[in-house]
């Protein structure tokens, strides 16, 4: 079995030209199946308020949540190393208030390290949660809790002035100590500017090949999601129609009687002694 890997390990990895992978997961179950394979961190994203819970957007997942999916995946996945996601609203009312719920993400909900999205907006809060000891990684680009500013799920950095502030934003979250950093939807230049410029992992999700790590969401991979898919997905499978397939057969065998058979019923030990009836 794989060992979790440690924070001066992804940082190492990057130095040696080593690429990890990240995917999402949500549950016990996929923990355990993403646990038995190589990929090296699992982020409990609040993607699971769109993927598990039917939202339209990732801004009403709540700190509840979180802790909700969090928790069953920490007991899943032994074996790799687990981010979460601080949700809309958990970071932008006080510094205090937000490492206080890093500390829950990390304390209660047993996640090895918390992920934030912003850039200058949440530098002092980055680096008074490193400060106390709490292992985060940022996430500039694409921000989906803001997407309503960014005006909807669009691509980030096409034009010079925001390509800028990104740079910007990348070697900040650097200084404020951040130890990997998610680029989304990032055109893939200033992808590479930005993982060039910086010494600790870039993740990249729709910001091309030259990010130190990928991370994609597992339903989106597997082919498992279908109310959307966006550019930069690739689908490793496509998991729907043999689940639809195998919903369909069962269905049919209960109708037709052929399930349960012989096999999957339980018989008596020895001839009951007198009439049951
Ligand atoms: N299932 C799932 N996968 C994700 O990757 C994901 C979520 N949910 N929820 C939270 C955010 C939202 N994400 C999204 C959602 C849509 C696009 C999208 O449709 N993008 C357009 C690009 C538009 C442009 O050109 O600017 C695309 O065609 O891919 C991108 C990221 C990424 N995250
Ligand atoms: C898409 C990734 C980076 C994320 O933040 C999430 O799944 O919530
Ligand atoms: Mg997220």
């Amino acid at each position: 079995m794989k060992k979790k890997l440690t924070i001066p390990q992804f940082k190492e990895m990057k130095a040696q030209g080593q690429r990890f992978s990240m995917v999402t997961a949500y549950d016990y179950t996929f923990a355990r199946i993403v646990d038995k394979t190589p990929v090296e961190m699992i982020l409990v994203g609040d993607s699971l308020g769109m993927v598990m819970l039917g939202y339209d957007s990732t801004v009403s997942v709540t700190m509840e949540d979180m802790l909700h999916h969090i928790k069953p995946v920490v007991r899943g996945a032994r074996h790799t190393f687990v981010v979460g996601d601080m949700p809309f609203g958990s970071y932008n009312v006080s510094v205090g208030e937000a490492i206080r719920n890093a500390n829950r993400i990390i304390q209660q909900g047993g996640a090895d390290a918390i992920k934030i999205e912003g850039g200058s907006n949440v530098l002092e809060i980055v680096s008074e949660m490193v400060k106390g000891g709490i292992p985060v990684i940022g996430h500039i680009g694409l921000t989906p809790q803001t997407a309503a500013q960014l005006g909807g799920f669009k691509v980030q950095g096409k034009d010079a002035e925001i390509a800028r502030r990104l740079v910007e934003d990348a070697l900040h979250l650097e200084q404020a100590g951040v130890f990997a950093l998610v680029l989304e939807c990032v055109v893939a230049p200033i992808a590479e500017l930005i993982t060039g410029k910086v010494a600790i992992p870039t993740i990249g999700i729709g910001a091309g090949p030259a990010c130190d790590a990928q991370v994609l969401v597992l339903q989106d991979l597997l082919g498992l999601y279908d109310k959307f898919t966006p550019k930069f997905v690739k689908q490793y499978a496509q998991l729907n129609d043999p689940i639809a397939n195998a919903l369909t057969t069962y269905a049919r065998e209960v109708a037709d009687g052929s399930f349960p058979g012989p096999e999957q019923s339980f018989g008596l030990n020895q001839e009951p002694l007198g009439r049951l009836y």
